[in-house]
């Protein structure tokens, strides 16, 4: 169990002792929160949060509204520096290098550029499918035609999308089901190989259907990708998440092997949450 506070030594024996509940196998970080505390304005929002993100795995975080989920996950490409007013405190540390990617000197654009992040409703931009998927590739500098057609294909391949679209790469995006955009924007999020892809509740304006198939995908993602999912569904962070996060009122009470904190949770908020008996 992480309390707030830990320092990297104690972080990284925290990690392999939760890995050894789950897979018995080390498990590097891809990054890690430490004492992070956001302010809009005068709001804190995040307070004192500790989190590991082990690579290759799934992390969900679920709380009751207004905890500061997305607050948490929009720090991690820097998003809320696009409002005035907005402050970091503490650091996430991204891995291997090791750097604080909410330092003030960091450039917003690193963690942009590394960090890849699927919003809650489907946002694709008015443009080709094709061009959608390739916007990331051109923003990086990579417009050697059979190189980018190859990553678009990949990338619609491994968002399961490949089949449906391959003779409509030059129609709209607009022209696609709800969910076949959220496939699309993920397919966008993956072309560039990101090290780390954050989810904001992806399903939530899609039907079961649709849904079931970004949480297969997500199966799929799962081990080449490292990935954070915010979710106010208990079950599908149950399904899906290889860790959970518990957050409430902006802290982190529970972080643990997700079979754990859906079966046997230590702190007495979480197992009234996942309950349903608050949120
Ligand atoms: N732009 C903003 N300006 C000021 N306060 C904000 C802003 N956005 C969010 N907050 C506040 O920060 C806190 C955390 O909000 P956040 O949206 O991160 O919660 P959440 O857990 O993602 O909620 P939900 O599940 O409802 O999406 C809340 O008290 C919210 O009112």
């Amino acid at each position: 169990m992480l309390q707030p506070g830990l320092s990297e030594n104690e972080m990284t024996a925290v990690t392999p002792a939760l890995d050894a509940v789950a897979s018995k196998e080390p498990a590097p970080l891809r990054a890690s929160v430490r004492n992070l505390n956001f302010f809009y304005g005068d709001n804190q929002a995040l307070k004192g949060v500790e989190l590991p993100i082990v690579e290759g795995k799934v992390t969900a975080l679920i709380g009751p509204s207004g905890c500061g989920k997305s607050t948490l996950l929009r720090c991690f490409n820097r998003m809320h520096d696009l409002y005035p007013g907005n402050r970091y405190q503490g650091e996430i540390i991204l891995y291997p290098e090791g750097i604080n990617i909410v330092a003030p000197e960091v450039d917003p654009m690193l963690a942009r550029l590394r960090i890849g992040m699927v919003f809650q409703k489907p946002n694709p931009f008015p443009k080709s499918v094709y061009e959608n998927v390739a916007s990331g590739l051109h923003i990086r500098g990579i417009r050697n035609r059979s190189e980018v057609d190859g990553r678009v294909e990949a990338a619609l391949r491994q968002a399961a999308l490949w089949d449906e679209v391959k003779d409509r790469l030059q129609e709209s995006a607009y022209g696609l089901s709800g969910g076949q955009q959220q496939r699309l924007c993920i397919a966008r999020t993956l072309a560039p190989d990101p090290e780390l892809i954050l989810l904001d509740e992806p399903t939530s304006a899609l039907d079961p259907i649709a849904t079931a198939k970004i949480e297969e995908l997500m199966d799929e993602l799962r081990g080449a990708y490292t990935i954070v999912i915010v979710t106010h569904n208990m079950q599908q962070a149950a399904r899906i998440s290889d860790f959970t996060a518990f957050m409430h009122l902006g802290h982190m009470v529970e972080y643990d092997v997700a079979s754990l904190i859906f079966t046997n949770p230590t702190e007495e908020r979480t197992r009234s949450y996942i309950t349903g008996r608050f949120g």
